[in-house]
């Protein structure tokens, strides 16, 4: 009898997840299970008694990743979600440094920079060191520090062969030592002090290359030189690794990710065992194929076949829009209509190559009350009544973080000018120590008396805040720290207010799950993907990047924007091999999709205040067109008064209806809400055909057949 773990997997399926311990690579493409098969994997190991929790750790992609891992096992198993190590590269390493801080080098309440702080870090470092931002542009700065932490190189180790780049690894020694003298870390950092962490201390390294005995690595084609070192070493006591990836997935290059790790994963841990998972059991097949042929043109591959034993389905729908609002226009009426049809609003995702294109979709969806989340946008934990209320909680457990301190020293407004800020910041730099120690000594000219009013204020907060649950510090801080008041007497203060509220919500929801303990909520505040942004449990429909899609998928998928210079984008243009990494992207975008795919592209769009004009992306052109149907080229805009009579409107391809249904194509029909309109095409079999109904004004719409009631008048 086959254990009920494995009940439903394929024989490929089953043969990864029921391997013997030993090291193996799942090399498959989009849609195959990898994920599935690694979260049976870690089940399997567990209820047969191979390893017990402790010697179990997974890499995931996205903190959402790691929560859904291991809801799933939980599902399975009784399991207890803090004695497992699963999650990010950045968590895990968080977790480490949090135990082992001695070791680390670091103070007990570290606090974690997220991008923008270390933005502000640098620019407040190039301002202290009197450097121009035009020869050094912050975030230019900003990659090449993080550029050499990835790849493990302290500024010792950094080359310079002029003078320019002398100054940059100058640049970097100084931003290393304001970090260690404030307690901060950024995101390359937490890996890089990992990697040491376990590197330099041996018996360290030694406990946890025995505790775990197996290491199970999600979207393994993105991990960079610096992880796959940090997995080494990790594993380096004779641990089974079961890496799981797609190099057609492979999408961060830009970030120093290297698919060469599969290679070298295969020599370095003498992997005999590659297995390759090819029935897609996501995609219908018109989705399926329009990927595979989409894919098939870039020279570097591995190579693999994907098939499905799905049906074609739906073709995948296009829209070419005048401008980038009658796209959002037409997304819009879309979603209401999928909603209407019953579909729910968590179901749909909207893609888009770069963030900047969201403003517009937000908008839109915002003034048609459509309720949707941004994944990976400004996330909650970035706003700015946020950072703000943060940064006093972080002052509260850590007042040498001068991000922090100049932060919301004259947030509310204080009286404390920049001069005054210069100056205690010039004491900070001369004497070696942060500012909050140069504003506790006083002297800050002439807003002296302003000054230590902010100390006394933090002071008294800390020690109050030492008898209180984390909820209540962090109402403590909005409310004594002035923020209460200055957004009630703010006129559009109300949302922040609110935010205020939920970030409350979010701390008791944190100390429920985990402990009552302000720095790891911080630490979770810099390292959480957004989960907060609306409501839990509300259905929304899901906006995010191409990147912050990886490893989902969706009921319906819009892929917008498809232009030349945004997707493939600009700086890919001229160049093979970026031009590849864009296309791996397209292929993430399009395998989202379980069930209809939207395309959309607007010949005129206004991004970063310029209307740009462009042309269709050769995206477009590179997918079967027979699997395509154009929703409206040359056909009058959605919405508008069809001018057009019905055939003209309808694709030489369409089907005819079932007999059955009485439909025709150019039959008259009734509906509830639309009024009359025309029967202009049709598709799908089977149970749940749709038709397509020209209602004049109200516009087109797709109808489920089988819900939409028509009523046939002639
Ligand atoms: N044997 C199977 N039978 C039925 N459904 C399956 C099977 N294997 C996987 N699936 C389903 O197929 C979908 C895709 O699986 P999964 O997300 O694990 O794929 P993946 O290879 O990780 O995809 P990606 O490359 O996008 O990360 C999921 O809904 C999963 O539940
Ligand atoms: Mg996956």
């Amino acid at each position: 009898m086959t254990h009920p773990l494995l009940e439903g997997l394929n024989p490929e399926q089953l043969a990864a997840v029921t391997l013997p311990p030993r090291s193996a690579l799942i090399l498959a493409g989009a849609g195959s299970g990898k994920t599935r098969v690694l979260t049976s994997r870690i089940a399997w190991l567990l209820s047969t008694g191979q390893v017990g929790q402790p010697g179990i750790l997974a890499v995931t992609f996205t903190n959402k990743a790691a929560k859904e891992m291991l809801t799933r096992i939980g599902a399975l198993m009784p399991i207890n979600p803090r004695g497992l190590w699963v999650g990010t590269f950045h968590g895990l390493c968080n977790r480490m440094l949090r135990l082992h801080h001695r070791d680390a080098g670091l103070p007990e309440a570290f606090q974690i920079m997220d991008s923008q702080d270390q933005l502000s870090a640098i620019k407040r470092l190039l301002k202290s060191l009197n450097l121009d931002d035009d020869k050094f542009p912050p975030r230019e700065v900003g990659h090449y520090i993080n550029g050499n932490k990835e790849e493990g190189r302290r500024p010792a180790e950094v080359e310079a062969w002029d003078e320019h780049s002398r100054q940059l690894r100058a640049i970097y020694e100084e931003y290393d030592r304001q970090c260690r003298r404030e307690g901060v870390v950024d995101f390359a950092e937490l890996l890089l002090r990992c990697y040491e962490l376990l590197r330099d201390h041996g018996p360290l390294r030694e406990h946890y290359q025995g505790r775990f005995r197996h290491v199970l690595v999600d979207e393994f084609q993105d991990t960079n030189r610096l992880q796959y070192r940090w997995l080494k070493l990790l594993a380096g006591g004779g641990a089974a690794v079961f890496a799981v990836g797609d190099d057609d997935q492979s999408i961060y290059a830009f970030r120093g990710a290297n698919v060469g790790n599969m290679y070298d994963f295969q020599r370095d841990f003498a992997v005999d065992t590659v297995i390759r998972l090819e029935q897609n059991y996501r995609s219908h097949g018109n989705i399926l194929d329009a990927a595979n042929a989409l894919i098939g043109r870039n020279r570097s591959r591995l190579g693999k076949n994907l098939w499905t034993a799905e049906a074609a389905g739906e073709p995948i729908r296009v829209f070419d829009a005048a401008s980038d609002f009658e796209e959002a226009h037409f997304l819009v009426e879309e979603v209401r209509q999928l909603e209407r049809d019953g579909l729910p609003l968590g179901d749909i995702a909207v893609l888009y190559r770069s963030n900047a294109q969201s403003r517009v979709l937000e908008h839109a969806l915002f003034t048609a009350g459509i309720a949707y989340r941004v994944y990976g946008g400004l996330r909650f934990f970035e706003r700015q009544e946020i950072k703000h209320a943060l940064a006093y909680l972080r002052l509260i457990t850590n007042s040498d973080d001068d991000n922090a301190l100049l932060r919301v020293i004259n947030f509310p407004t204080r009286g404390i000018g920049n001069r005054t800020l210069e100056t205690l910041q010039e004491t900070a730099r001369v004497t070696g120590t942060s500012v909050w120690q140069a504003a506790c000594s006083g002297g800050a000219g002439r807003s002296a008396a302003s000054v230590a009013r902010f100390v006394q204020l933090i002071e008294a907060m800390r020690a109050t805040a030492a008898n209180l649950s984390l909820p209540d510090i962090i109402r403590l801080v909005v409310e004594q720290s002035g923020l209460l008041q200055h957004y009630q007497s703010e006129k559009d203060g109300q949302e922040r207010l609110d935010n205020l509220d939920q970030l409350a919500i979010a701390a008791l929801t944190f100390v429920s799950e985990n402990d009552d303990d302000a720095t790891a909520f911080l630490a979770h505040a810099s390292l959480e993907a957004g989960d907060h942004q609306a409501n839990p449990g509300q259905a929304a429909l899901q906006l995010m990047t191409v990147h912050a899609a990886k490893g989902l998928e969706f009921h319906t998928v819009f892929i917008t924007g498809l232009e030349e210079g945004l997707f493939p984008h600009d700086n890919s243009l001229n160049d093979p091999a970026n031009l590849e990494e864009e296309r791996r992207l397209m292929y993430v975008a399009i395998t989202r999709a379980r069930r209809r795919l939207y395309l959309s592209l607007a010949q005129s769009r206004m991004l970063h205040g310029q209307t740009r004009f462009s042309l269709a992306s050769r995206f477009l052109d590179e997918l079967p067109q027979d699997l395509l149907r154009w929703l409206n080229r040359g056909y009058p805009a959605v919405g508008a008064v069809p001018h057009s009579s019905p055939s003209q409107v309808t694709p030489a391809s369409r089907r005819a209806p079932p007999a059955e249904s009485g439909l025709r194509i150019g039959q008259t029909v009734e509906h509830a809400k639309f009024g009359v309109g025309v029967v202009v095409d049709y598709e799908g079999q089977g149970a749940n055909p749709n038709v397509q109904v020209n209602f004049g004004a109200v516009g087109i719409k797709w109808l489920a057949l089988q819900y939409a009631k028509l009523k046939l008048l002639d």
